[in-house]
């Protein structure tokens, strides 16, 4: 079972102070979540890889970037290039995702796959083997502070039945709508791994912030294990 980690989302920070945004919330994570949008996949606009190696540059953080763009097989190698530990991608934009997975591996990457609310596991069947994350939506991408999809509590679950049928190894990460509210459930079905943005960055205690997301995941996971309230049906 992986240990339980949040990735406050620096779509939430302020971008013209990237870099104390991080260290601000760095003593109470290990990781950030870094949401890379081109307008044509999702319509919103964020950052690239100079800003991805900027930020290596300034922390030792683990990045964990998110492309929601057309074009991975371009950009994601920059994207690893500029600094970044792991990259995920949509795989329908790709003919060829697999070998979009492998070509990551070679240079060095870890690698996840990301599914969209509405989308279903089926679409990433074939991957489950060969990737360290799976990305499962809870909002459609694009944009910070929507609100929570309980409807995909069902697709974590499964993930976690496939994981085990296959013998695979990935982390469940889940993302859009991530507070203490909504978390335990997402736990409680077997996800390990929670972007969080305006529920971290919209608060002046950025460690606590994260810290209470970590908190109510952790009373998730226990609570499913015990039978409890927010055991995924
Ligand atoms: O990928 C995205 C949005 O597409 C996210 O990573 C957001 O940054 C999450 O923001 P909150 O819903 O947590 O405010």
């Amino acid at each position: 079972m992986h240990e339980l980690r949040v990735a406050p989302s620096i779509l939430s920070a302020d971008f013209a102070r990237l870099a104390d945004e991080v260290a601000d919330v760095a003593p109470a994570v290990s990781m950030v979540h870094v949401d890379v949008m081109d307008a044509h996949y999702v319509p919103n606009l964020t950052l690239g890889p100079p800003v991805v190696r900027s930020l290596r540059a300034a922390t030792p953080l683990f990045l964990d970037a998110h492309l929601m763009i057309t074009d991975p097989r371009t950009y994601a190698p920059q994207v690893v290039a500029a600094g970044a530990d792991s990259v995920t991608f949509h795989p329908e934009v790709e003919d060829d995702p697999l070998g979009l997975v492998e070509l990551l591996r070679d240079v060095g990457s870890q690698v996840g796959v990301a599914v969209r609310p509405h989308q279903p596991l089926s679409l990433v069947e074939e991957l489950l083997e060969s990737i360290d994350l799976l990305l499962v939506m809870t909002v459609q991408p694009g944009f910070g502070g929507q609100a929570f999809q309980p409807e995909v509590l069902p697709k974590i679950a499964e993930a976690v039945a496939a994981r085990e049928r296959l013998g695979a190894r990935f982390r469940i990460e889940v993302d859009g709508g991530i507070s203490p509210d909504t978390v335990g459930g997402t736990a409680a079905a077997g996800a390990d791994t929670f972007v969080a943005g305006s529920a971290v960055f919209d608060h002046l205690d950025r460690p606590a912030a994260a810290r209470a997301v970590l908190a109510a995941a952790e009373a998730g996971r226990r609570e499913a294990a015990d039978g409890g309230p927010s055991a995924a049906g």
